[in-house]
C-alpha cells in the first residue's frame, strides 16, 4: 500500500511546551512504513490556515496541528468538507478539542493515535460565518479571550489569573435568543455554544456535548455572586455544571443572539469584534478527524482546580469570619489575597 503523506504544522508560540522535543519524537515514533511526513512552521497569526490550504491543494492525506485550539481552528477550517484528515498533537494552553476527543496530552501518546489513523467524520459550527470546532460564545468567556489575546504570557496560569481578575469585575449583559422562531430574553454572564464539551483544561461548559450528534449544546450562565463562584468553578471542572440553578441549557442547530451593544465574541477562544446580532449554526459531519479509539482520562488539571477551590473556600470562610458582608469588599479582599 502507498504511504500516506502527513503535514505537521507547528505554532511555535502556542502553550509553553518545547516544540523541538516533539519534532524529535515524530522522527523516532511516527510509523514511517505507513507515512511520509513534512513539517511546516507558522510565522504569524492566521498563517496555519494558508499552509493547510496549500497542502490540501497539493493532495496530502492528513494535516496535523502542533498547537492549541487557535491552531486547531486555523488548520481545521481549511480541511472541512475535504477528504484530508485532521490530527492534533496538543501543545496549547487549553487544548479543548484534543481533551474532548481524549487525545493524549503527551506527544508520544498522540503520535501513537496518528499511527493508528482511525478516522471519524465530526461536526463543526460557524459563528457569524467564522468556523469553530470546540466552543464559541458571547459574554464573559469572549471578554476573557480578548484579554488573553493581548497577554504576552500564555499557559494555564495566565488563563486562571485573567479569569479571576476580570470575573470579579465583569457586568452581565441582556440577550434576546431566537431558536426556531421562538424568542426568549436572558440576563447572562455568558452564553456558550458548544460543539465539544469543554473550553479546554477540562473546564466542561457543556458536559454532554457531542461532536457527532448534529447539534450544538447552548449553555446560558445567569449572573451569580462571588460567593456562588467557587461552586460554579467546581461544577465546571467536575462536569456537573448543569446541576447549578444559574445554568440554563438546550440543544439546537441554529441560534440567533441579539444583544444591546456591539462587542467581542469568541470562536475557540479567539476573540473577534461583532455587532449586536450574532448567528451560530452547527454543520453536521464536516471534518474527518483522526480520533483516539483507545481512550484514557486526564484528570490532573481537575485536581489542581480542586486544590484552588479548597483555597478559595478557606479564603471565603476567613473573610466571612471578619464580618465583611458586602460582595464588593469581599471581591477586593479575594483580589488582594490572590495578588491580582
Ligand atoms: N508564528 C506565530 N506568531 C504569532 N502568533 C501566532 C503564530 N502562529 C500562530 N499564532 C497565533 O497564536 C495564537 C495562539 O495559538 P494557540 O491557540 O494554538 O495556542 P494557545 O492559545 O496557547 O492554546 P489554546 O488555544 O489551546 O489555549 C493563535 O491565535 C494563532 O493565530
Amino acid at each position: 500500500m502507498a504511504k500516506r503523506s502527513i503535514v505537521f504544522i507547528i505554532n511555535p508560540i502556542s502553550g509553553t511546551q518545547s516544540k523541538d522535543n516533539i519534532i524529535e519524537l515524530i522522527s523516532q515514533h511516527l510509523d514511517q512504513d505507513k507515512f511520509n511526513y513534512q513539517i511546516a512552521r507558522t510565522e504569524y497569526a492566521g498563517h496555519a490556515t494558508l499552509l493547510a490550504q496549500e497542502h490540501v491543494e497539493k493532495g496530502c492525506d492528513a494535516v496535523v496541528a502542533i498547537g492549541g485550539d487557535g491552531t486547531v481552528n486555523e488548520i481545521a477550517r481549511s480541511l472541512v468538507h475535504t477528504s484530508v484528515a485532521f490530527g492534533v498533537i496538543p501543545c496549547g494552553s487549553g487544548n479543548g478539542l484534543a481533551r474532548h476527543l481524549r487525545i493524549p496530552m503527551d506527544p508520544l501518546g498522540s503520535i501513537k493515535v496518528l499511527n493508528r489513523f482511525d478516522i471519524e467524520c465530526l461536526d463543526y459550527g460557524k459563528i457569524n460565518d467564522v468556523p469553530f470546532f470546540c466552543t464559541c460564545g458571547v459574554g464573559f468567556d469572549a471578554f476573557v479571550s480578548s484579554k488573553f489575546a493581548h497577554s504576552e504570557k500564555r499557559g494555564v496560569l495566565t488563563y486562571l489569573e485573567n479569569t479571576l481578575r476580570e470575573g470579579l469585575k465583569y457586568k452581565p449583559d441582556t440577550y434576546e435568543i431566537e431558536i426556531e422562531g421562538e424568542t426568549s430574553k436572558y440576563k447572562a454572564f455568558l452564553i456558550a455554544c458548544a460543539n465539544a464539551s469543554q473550553y479546554g483544561n477540562n473546564a466542561y461548559i457543556a458536559p454532554h456535548a457531542s461532536m457527532s450528534d448534529g447539534l450544538m449544546d447552548v449553555t446560558i450562565m445567569e449572573p451569580f455572586t462571588v460567593l456562588e463562584a467557587p461552586q460554579i468553578a467546581v461544577q465546571l471542572f467536575n462536569r456537573t455544571l448543569l446541576q447549578n440553578n444559574k445554568i440554563k441549557t438546550f440543544r439546537c442547530k441554529n441560534i440567533h443572539i441579539h444583544r444591546e451593544h456591539p462587542g467581542v465574541i469568541h470562536f475557540d477562544g479567539d476573540p473577534m469584534s461583532a455587532g449586536t446580532d450574532i448567528d451560530v449554526q452547527l454543520i453536521q459531519k464536516g471534518l474527518n478527524m483522526i480520533v483516539n479509539t483507545q481512550q484514557a482520562s486526564d484528570t490532573a488539571f481537575g485536581r489542581v482546580v480542586s486544590e484552588l477551590y479548597d483555597e478559595l473556600i478557606s479564603l471565603s470562610i476567613s473573610v466571612r469570619n471578619r464580618n465583611i458582608r458586602r460582595i464588593d469588599s469581599f471581591n477586593k479582599e479575594v483580589m488582594r489575597r490572590l495578588k491580582l
